[in-house]
């Protein structure tokens, strides 16, 4: 997961290759909740790991339920319908499946067992409604007080004693503000069953029907045959009680796949993107998302388990639709609409406002930074193809998941604005870690950026300048690939001395050099499957890769290798020539010095605090002499670009440092 302070995504032009979905959000935390509220142990497969699985867990934990790891597989013990645990103060975060639901199971066994359980999240937690739930809970008898503003959360369920609960009249709950309510009621009801059927009836247009029909199939898993009379009336018969199924798979998220979709229906494609975990037979609303995306142009295939998507119609058409049906996945038909023929709007959408945020006055906002024109109003947002150029925009994204996966596919625009187009940015990238902690990660996997269009940021400089330490911490705070060139003239020349050739036979060398098997793994590296990560730092290895450098075949032979770091989202390149040479076009060139006394010292420091003995004097005559060598050589010289940033950093920090080149950075892209 990316947890830099923002990402930029680099132009996209086309998209092919596999993905495989994370676990649904809406399932597991509904299988979470009733395998911990049955009795015996379930194994629960492909459970979502992100946030909000995470905080679900965490509570089910705290009330007792016991959780045991087996490889992917989580086996819960649930309590069988007792609390185990009286009082707990519960930090749910902002999710909402497991606000709502949680609260109202806890409520009925408080209320029935004698118990006190308190619930809070994040502050747009304590935003979001919970009123209607509560109000159907004290109709019922459970004691439920309100810690802050009355009809959000925090709330405190039960009052340690035990209530009669009033089961015989049917309990009305709205359902046009959050299908999750219903959700809730549903899934705890079953607990207060004993003396009689419990009914739920719903006042007004339930939305968000299909959730209720995930409610509805995991319920029957666990052997709750809900009666019912359309999306109105529910009847949770007398004596009903959670059985495990022992063992439950939970199906790949729809509503992540509809960024999958939409890019099969954006990006040119030689393949297909083809998409593992959710098929056409899924148990969850947002499927229904292919036949928006159908309606707007894509072409989709699937099966069991799986969808292949291509480009159909280009551009996109714009539709109208209502989607009360996708709440969450018509977030992505609203960035699709960017690159229709006609304006698409989307109707039946007021649930989007009470989400993790106000999602149609966020939509509006952040696409009218791309250049857009959009309409909103209570329950609808309609946007039209850009007319004018494509902005650059830095996308807030609001501590929304959705919005910030969403948006990327703004990334697209060259497609439509003609070459090169401009990057998007996307702040706070780790929130999509709520449903998809590894979104752009997989995205990067099956997008080819434009040509030339992926930024790169090269450090160059002498010998112990600390350019190593410098281009990794970029790297690292802009979540950029990193190259350390000198790691591949080091490889070479460790590979020469394996196989017994002098440094100075440039044609045996560049042979070498144009096979060398290296791997990078973490920290790690290796060649030829040999670990030769302490050898490659030795000083006398860097010596020997300056002589091997001195080969103008080898460094051609190294050329090829170099250039292919430079993947999206970008990279942070490292050496003696990245910025004159091997990446001319960079962005941004930092060239690096210090004076040669410090580099020794640095160096010095260095050895002797990794245990290698080290004698100063002759540090700083071997850099001299690397400089030279380096430094006059005739092929790819160490010096600066012209274009080049000069940096001595000889009185500053490292943290100085980077600032002064995040700095720079700043200033040379076009947000
Ligand atoms: N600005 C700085 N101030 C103080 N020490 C620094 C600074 N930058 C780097 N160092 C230290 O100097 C040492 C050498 O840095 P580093 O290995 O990054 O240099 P380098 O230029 O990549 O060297 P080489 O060319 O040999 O790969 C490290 O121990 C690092 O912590
Ligand atoms: N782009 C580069 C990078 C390195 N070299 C040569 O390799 C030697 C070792 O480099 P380190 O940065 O790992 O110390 C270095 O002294 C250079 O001779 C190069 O030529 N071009």
């Amino acid at each position: 997961m990316y947890t830099t302070e923002f990402l930029d995504l680099p132009p996209l032009v086309r998209a092919g290759g596999r993905v495989r979905l994370p676990g649904s959000k809406s399932i597991s935390n509904r299988v979470l909740l009733l395998a911990g509220l049955a009795a015996g142990t379930t194994e629960v497969h492909d459970l979502l790991d992100s946030d909000d699985t995470r905080v679900m867990l965490d509570a089910l934990r705290l009330l007792g339920c016991d959780l045991q790891r087996d490889g992917d597989v989580l086996k819960v013990t649930g309590l069988g319908g007792q609390l185990s645990r009286k009082e707990a103060q519960l930090f749910l975060g902002n999710a909402g499946t497991a606000m709502r639901p949680l609260t109202a199971a806890l409520a009925v066994l408080a209320a029935s067992q004698g118990g006190q359980f308190q619930l809070s999240g994040v502050a747009r937690m304590h935003e979001r409604p919970i009123g209607d739930l509560v109000q159907a809970l004290r109709q019922l008898g459970c004691p439920v007080a309100d810690l802050g503003q009355p009809g959000f959360p925090p709330l405190q369920v039960g009052d340690g004693g035990v209530h009669a609960l009033n089961t015989a009249a049917p309990i009305r709950v709205r359902g046009d503000v959050s299908s999750q309510f219903l959700t809730a009621l549903l899934l705890a009801l079953p607990l207060v069953t004993a003396q009689g059927p419990v009914a739920i009836e719903v006042d007004g247009e339930l939305i968000s029907k299909p959730y209720i029909d995930i409610t509805l199939r995991l319920l029957a898993r666990f052997g709750i045959a809900v009666e019912r009379e359309g999306y109105q009336r529910f009847v949770l018969p007398q004596g009903s009680a959670y059985r495990t199924p022992g063992r439950i798979h939970v199906e790949g998220d729809a509503s992540s796949a509809s960024y999958f979709v939409a890019l099969g229906a954006i990006a040119g494609t030689d393949q297909p993107v083809r998409i593992e975990g959710v098929g056409l037979d899924s148990i969850q609303g947002d499927i229904r998302f292919v036949e928006a995306a159908q309606a707007m142009g894509a072409q989709v295939t699937g099966g069991p388990g799986w969808l292949e998507v291509q480009r159909g119609a280009w551009p996109l058409k714009g539709l109208t639709l209502d989607c009360n049906h996708i709440p969450d996945a018509a977030m992505t038909l609203a960035v699709m609409a960017l690159y229709a023929d006609g304006p698409t709007r989307l109707n039946n959408i007021a649930s989007w406002r009470v989400k993790e945020t106000d999602r149609i006055a966020a939509m509006a906002a952040e696409l009218r930074k791309l250049g857009a024109t959009v309409t909103e109003g209570p329950d609808f947002i309609e946007v039209q193809p850009l007319a004018g150029p494509w902005q650059a925009a830095s996308i807030h994204t609001y501590d929304d998941h959705r919005m910030a996966m969403c948006l990327s596919l703004a990334a697209f625009n060259p497609l439509v604005a003609g070459e090169p187009g401009v990057p998007v940015r996307i702040l706070d990238p780790k929130c999509v870690g709520k449903t998809f902690p590894d979104y752009f990660e997989t995205l990067f996997e099956v997008v080819t950026p434009a040509a030339d269009q992926v930024p790169v940021l090269t450090v160059d400089g002498p010998t112990a300048s600390g350019k190593g330490t410098l281009a990794s911490e970029l790297a690292r705070r802009l979540g950029f690939h990193l190259l350390d060139s000198g790691a591949l003239y080091r490889a070479t020349a460790l590979a020469a001395q394996d196989a017994g050739v002098s440094l100075d036979d440039e044609a045996p060398l560049a042979e070498l050099a144009g096979r060398l098997a290296l791997r990078f793994e973490g920290q790690r590296v290796y060649l030829a499957g040999r670990d030769i990560t302490d050898p490659l730092r030795l000083e006398s290895t860097g010596g020997m890769a300056s002589r091997v450098s001195v080969h103008p075949a080898v460094r051609q032979a190294l050329h090829q290798l170099q250039l292919s770091f430079r993947r999206a989202p970008g990279l942070v390149a490292d050496g003696r020539d990245m910025g004159t040479v091997v990446f001319p076009g960079a962005s941004l060139k930092v060239f690096l010095t210090a004076s040669v006394e410090q580099r020794a010292e640095r160096r010095y420091k260095q050895l002797i605090s990794k245990g290698v003995s080290a004698n100063l004097p002759q540090i700083q005559s071997d850099l001299r002499l690397r400089d030279e060598r380096d430094a006059n050589r005739s092929v790819a010289p160490c010096r600066p670009a012209e274009d080049a940033m000069l940096l001595d950093n000889s009185a500053m920090s490292i943290e100085d440092s980077v600032v002064q080149c995040l700095d720079w950075w700043r200033q040379r892209r076009p947000f």
